[in-house]
């Protein structure tokens, strides 16, 4: 398998160029996906306090001969607990059920503008980041206006926004801002949760030029445009064949005819930041 290349954060660490999603593998379930997700190569994993399986990515990590600077270890903050205070106490417990001294990439989850607390939230994530507790911090479900608040207000941008991001919906707006002001973009629900789009023709043509499947055309295509993906799968085989995108090259035309499978009505479900709140 090619190596993974990384992407430089804002903050001067880096993270792989590909992660492992964890929503909504649980317990003994999580343990083993992640276990073996590790052995796989992954290196960036992606749980949440609302998946209810820190815990079980952190006996994984734990008991993993991978070592624990090796791993990049990312959960986010749900909605019920923004505020200041209420981010520093639900970041101690993230790293209880995680059991593990240092969070690597610390998100908002979800930005709840109806509540207007995630300023306060973030704050609070720029407290945990100069005390060492946290190495970075970003966002999930941010938009261009949420991104320019925080820097009007606090000064600091995240280094990661986590976005749905999948050929349906790709994010072009977007992602451009990220690029002019160095936020690096993840994808979730990288592979449309694997429904139709894994049968489009500019997907499945592209995995027969290249030998490969649709899913890793689908992945490629991510990456080769600067995001970073973070696929979910129990299966070991999937999880390995999600990993080895980095063999082969799609060219520009298979790039744009992947990105023009968007359409503004692509997203999975209703998930507009701007009126999907999650607590
Ligand atoms: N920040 C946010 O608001 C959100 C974050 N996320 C994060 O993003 C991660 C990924 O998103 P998710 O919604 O899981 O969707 P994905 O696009 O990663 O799709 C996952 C689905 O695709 C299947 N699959 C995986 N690999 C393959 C393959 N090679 N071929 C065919 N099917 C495949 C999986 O099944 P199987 O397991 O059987 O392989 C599963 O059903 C989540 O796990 C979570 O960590 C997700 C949603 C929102
Ligand atoms: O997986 C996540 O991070 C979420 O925010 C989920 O709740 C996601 O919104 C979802 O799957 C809802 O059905």
């Amino acid at each position: 398998m090619n190596a993974i290349p990384t992407h430089q954060l804002n903050d001067g660490r880096s993270i792989d160029a590909i992660g492992f999603g964890t929503y909504p593998l649980k317990s003994d379930e999580g343990v083993a996906a992640v276990t073996s997700a590790l052995e796989l190569g992954y290196r960036l994993i992606d749980t949440a306090v609302n998946y209810g399986n820190e815990a079980a990515v952190g006996r994984a990590v734990k008991a993993s001969s991978v070592p624990r600077d090796e791993i990049t270890v990312t959960t986010k903050l749900p909605g019920r607990h923004h505020g200041y205070d209420e981010t520093l106490a639900s970041f101690d417990e993230s790293r209880e059920a995680l059991d593990t001294d240092v969070i690597d990439l610390y998100l908002i989850h979800w930005p709840n503008p109806s509540v207007d607390k995630y300023v306060d939230s973030w704050r609070a994530m720029i407290a945990l980041q100069k005390n060492g507790v946290v190495r970075s911090i970003g966002v999930s479900n941010f938009t261009e206006e949420f991104l320019t608040r925080l820097a009007d207000e606090t000064g600091v941008l995240p280094a990661v926004n986590q976005i749905e991001m999948h050929p349906y919906f790709p994010q072009e707006a977007l992602r451009a801002f990220h690029a002019e002001h160095g936020i690096v973009t993840e994808a979730w629900s990288p592979l449309g949760r694997a429904k139709a789009i894994i049968s489009e023709p500019a997907i499945t043509e592209a995995a027969e030029r290249h030998g490969v499947t649709p899913a890793q055309v689908i992945l490629r295509w991510h990456t080769q445009l600067g995001a970073v993906p973070i696929p979910k799968s129990e299966s070991p085989d999937r999880q390995r064949s999600n990993l080895d995108i980095f063999g082969f090259e799609l060219d520009t035309a298979e790039l744009d005819a992947i990105t023009a499978l968007g359409r503004p009505d692509g997203r999975l479900f209703d998930a507009d930041p701007n009126r999907h709140e999650e607590m």
